[in-house]
Order: C-alpha cells, then structure tokens, then sequence
C-alpha cells in the first residue's frame, strides 16, 4: 500500500515534470510554503576554515548561535566531491522505470523515492531521492545490471573521507563545550552507521509555488552537505528569519541534527532547513546524515549538566529516534523532552506552526 502511494508519487512526478505546471497547481501548493526571504538581514552563516587555530572556538560559537556552518580547509578532496557529484547526477539521469527499479520499500530505508517526510505533507515536493544506507551494491546493481562498480566505489569512498570529517568536526563541537571525545565512550570505540542522501531537485516552471524539500531537521549528531553550485539551501536562524546558504566551491555546509542536540542538552540547537527549487537550474546536493552506533544511547552530556542545568531529554537510541521522527516528525524532539515549563508543549525547537513551511 504505502509503496504503491510512493511509486505512484514517483510516477506523477514525473508526469508533472512532463505536462509542466498544472499539475502543480491542481495539487494547490499554499501560501505557507511560498519562500520568504530575508535578504535585508546582514546575517550570514559562518564560514570556518578548519585549519584556523580558533577553529574550536568558531565551531563552537555557530553551533550555538546558527546551527549550521560550511567549512574550508576539510580535507575531503575537490575531486572527491566532484566525482560524487557526477556520480548523483548520472543516477538522476536514468530513466524513471529504471530508477524505479530501486526504489525505497515501504518499510525500507534505502532506495529512490519521494522525500521520506512527504507522508507529513498534502502537496508533492518538487525532488527526488536517493538513499544508501550500509552497502550501495544491492540497489546499484538494479539501476546498472553491468556497470555499477564504479558507482559504488565512489560511494564507499565518499564515505569514508565523510567519515573522518565527521570524527574532527565532533572534536571540535564537542571540545568547545569543554567536553573531548574521550568523555564520550562511544566516540573513540564503536562506528556509526551512517546514511547517505541524494537529492536532485530538478528546474521549476513555477518556483515561487513549489517546495524542494519542505522545511526539517536532520535526526543525526551531523549533517555533512555538498551542494552544487546552484542555490536553493535556506536555514532559518532565530529572529532573523530564513538565510540562504550560498554554496561556495569546495566548500561543505555542517547541520547541527537532534541528536547533538539532546547530547549538548540544547546548547547546540538542531537547525531548521529547507531546499528551495529554481527556474533554471538543476540543483543536486549530497548529504551524509551522521550518528552514533544505532543502539548506543544518547542523553545529555553529564560534563553539561548538573543541579541548576538539569537534563532536558530522556535517552534515545539513533535507531529509536529514527522512529520517533518517522512517526511524529517536526513533534519528535519535544517528545523525548523531560522536564522544564516547555515539557509537551512548544520546545524552542519544536518547529511547529510558523516555522515548519
Ligand atoms: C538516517 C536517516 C536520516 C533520515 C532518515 C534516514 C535516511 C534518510 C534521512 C533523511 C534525508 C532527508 C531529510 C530527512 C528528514 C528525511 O526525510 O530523510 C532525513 C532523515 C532524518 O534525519 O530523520
Ligand atoms: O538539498 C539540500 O540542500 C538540503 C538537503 C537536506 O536537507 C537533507 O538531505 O537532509
Ligand atoms: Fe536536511
């Protein structure tokens, strides 16, 4: 059932992406997901080059102001990022029925599909999705009977070099909160399973009433994010309003997810984001969504809390919050919330009404 709700979503995205715009105007996309742009704001998103020798303390000082940041200096190589970018952009490419050939199962994690947080959604989003999860032979090999290796080598490549700046870049949040890797047992031992995500959103006829990707954040600790160089990333900041993040050559934007959010209990708030779609462009990004080991269990750090600063969350595995935010969404963070006045009610990072568009 819900895979034939997915394909046929697929398919009509397709058709619509054919017939041009009615179709998106017969599916009627609102006037809360038109874009709003702050353009007036001087507020930019931090860019940090991570060979500076204050690096930690800049790291530190936008996850707690911005929740997101681009790094120089990261050391994935440009040609790395490059080849995966063309690697997306060949998937992309194929046919419908041969992407469809891997699409994501009903219960499934990865494969081709419609955005996952569609279900929260009445209108199409104006993307499509790509979604490894562990080993990427068993869906390439669909999409390419005969030539998938080299997709998958430089997906495994990907994710290592994603792997190591991960590693640094938790050094650095956490070593700003005066907490090192150490503290956390985890951290040092055990690997994580990480996901990778594709997205390609295609030119628009209509953008100002389309929606990429709808408003989120991100489950993980991190979020690493190569975009190409077409616009369309918005993080929204407190008192500002929404922020385009431009995407800058070689550069990688760094999302602050759930996850470290409850660890940091709540000094590095998880940031709101959205894709916005173009009239001329076609616009790819790469995230790699980054956690701990699936059963390890989060909770406030204990170096971050003590009897004034009690811990806001409960413990939450990565696989049971996966979960939580499949089935509650924008509701997922302040579900696991413990104590305080904002408990079952709106968190400052709860997203409900106007700041979900
Ligand atoms: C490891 C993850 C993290 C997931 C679910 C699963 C695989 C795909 C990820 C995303 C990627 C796109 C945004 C998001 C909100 C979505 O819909 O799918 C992410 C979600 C999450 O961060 O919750
Ligand atoms: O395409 C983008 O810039 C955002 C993608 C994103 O937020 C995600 O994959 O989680
Ligand atoms: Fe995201």
């Amino acid at each position: 059932m819900a895979q034939w709700k997915d394909t046929a979503r697929v398919l009509e995205f397709s058709a619509f992406a054919r017939k041009g715009i009615e179709k998106v105007k017969v599916r009627g996309l609102g006037d809360h997901e038109l874009p709003s742009h702050n353009s007036s704001t001087p507020d930019q998103v931090p860019v940090i080059n991570l060979e500076d020798p204050n690096a930690m303390k800049l790291v530190g000082h936008a996850c707690k102001t911005w929740g997101v940041f681009q790094v120089t200096n990261h050391g994935v190589p440009t040609n790395l990022l490059q080849q995966m970018e063309a690697a997306g952009r060949k998937l992309f490419a194929l046919p419908m029925q041969q992407k469809l050939k891997a699409a994501r199962s009903p219960n499934g994690v990865s494969g081709y599909g419609v955005a996952r947080i569609s279900a929260f959604f009445p209108k199409l989003m104006w993307s499509e999705g790509f979604t490894i999860v562990g080993s990427p032979y068993e869906h390439a090999r669909k999409l390419w009977p005969n030539r998938y290796s080299r997709f998958c080598d430089v997906i495994e490549e990907y994710k290592e070099e994603m792997n190591k700046l991960a590693q640094k870049l938790m050094s650095l949040m956490l070593g700003s909160l005066g907490v090192t890797m150490e503290d956390v047992k985890w951290a040092t031992t055990q690997r994580s399973c990480p996901a990778l995500q594709l997205n390609s959103y295609p030119a628009c006829p209509d953008p100002d009433r389309a929606m990429g990707l709808a408003a989120h954040t991100d489950s993980t600790l991190l979020t690493i994010l190569h975009q190409n160089n077409t616009s369309g990333l918005q993080a929204h900041k407190e008192g500002t309003g929404w922020v385009t993040v431009p995407p800058i050559p070689g550069a990688l934007v760094i999302n602050v997810g759930d996850l470290l959010h409850i660890l940091s209990n709540g000094l590095y708030p998880s940031v709101l984001h959205r894709a916005m779609v173009n009239r001329t462009q076609h616009r790819l990004s790469v995230a790699y969504l980054y956690g701990p080991p699936s059963n390890v269990e989060i909770s406030p750090l204990s170096k971050l809390t003590d009897q004034v600063h009690p811990p806001l969350y409960r413990a939450v595995t990565w696989s049971e919050y996966l979960g939580t935010k499949a089935k509650h969404f924008n509701k997922a963070l302040s579900s696991v919330r413990l104590c305080g006045p904002l408990n079952g009610f709106a968190d400052t990072n709860d997203h409900n009404g106007v700041r979900v568009g």
